[in-house]
């Protein structure tokens, strides 16, 4: 994989490039830079030319200074693919990715191939997460990162009994992101995804490109019944649920989703 960069509507976003063949553009969770993927490249890349973003103001890409609203994430969708010269895409999302997914294959039907959609939600976010997220980023800011009695909120959020009890290298995998995070940058990411999430779901009723929308049975943050309103709003959208599996479904059960965007993109 090589790095390349994009100039779009929020900052300069780094890029993870490989592979030759359909383009597969992967667009992570809140948190998270590309590197979420790192499976799906390794076993794609023979086949699909895959792209690994670094989400606005997350790994490699320039700060937030502001917060944003979906239609621009869906705008820097459309920025990478022409900087990389690429006409049309697969999108493969997962939370916040998975939002943005469905924002982009709503509004630029001619750029999207096919979608897949994991671990997110069309819905407005409900009165709890209004009210722990932005206050999990004030106690960020207070102490300086996400760290000490952050680590386990933030870790709840994103896995489940069983990637906390038998995989922790997913475990330290979602401690280093959380510990590296700026924190000012996930507070415009969070005020933009969480408190101010539109609702989407008349939006995606617009969607003519084939979904797959994908919900893990140990996801507490979008449970099942959640990601499955999605795929409801959504014509035609196929809907799966991975078991053992929380809220980073690509990072925790890489063997069942690469078997899943298999059956799905190569087709
Ligand atoms: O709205 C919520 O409850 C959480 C949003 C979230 O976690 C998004 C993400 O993981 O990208």
């Amino acid at each position: 994989m090589e790095d390349q960069y994009a100039e779009t509507v929020l900052g300069r976003i780094r890029l993870r490039v490989g592979g030759d063949g359909p383009a597969m553009v992967c667009w992570p969770s809140l948190l998270m830079d590309g590197t979420l993927w790192d499976a799906q490249a390794a076993y794609f890349a023979d086949r699909f030319r895959v792209v690994l973003v670094d989400p606005p103001g997350h790994g490699g890409s320039s700060p937030l200074t502001r917060p944003f609203e979906f239609v621009e994430c869906a705008r820097v969708v459309v920025q990478i693919l022409d900087a990389l010269g690429i006409d049309r895409a697969h999108l493969v999302g997962n939370s916040w990715g998975g939002m943005i997914g469905g924002t982009f294959a709503a509004l630029h039907p001619d750029r999207i191939d096919r979608a897949v959609l994991m671990n997110a939600t069309a819905s407005p976010a409900g009165l709890r997460q209004r009210i722990e997220y932005p206050a999990l980023v004030v106690a960020a800011r207070l102490l300086g990162g996400m760290r000490g009695p952050l680590v386990g909120p933030v870790r709840d959020a994103f896995l489940g009994p069983t990637s906390k009890r038998d995989r922790p290298s997913v475990v330290a995998y979602v401690n280093d992101m959380a510990s590296r995070a700026d924190v000012e940058s996930v507070r415009h990411a969070v005020t933009s995804v969480v408190p101010r999430r539109p609702d989407q779901r008349q939006l995606f009723a617009s969607i003519k490109a084939p979904v797959l929308v994908v919900a893990g049975r140990e996801d507490a943050t979008f449970p099942v019944a959640e990601t499955q309103a999605m795929a409801d709003a959504i014509p035609g959208a196929a809907f799966a649920v991975l078991e053992r599996t929380a809220h980073l479904a690509a990072l925790e059960n890489p063997t069942e989703v690469n078997a899943l965007l298999e059956d799905f993109l190569v087709q």
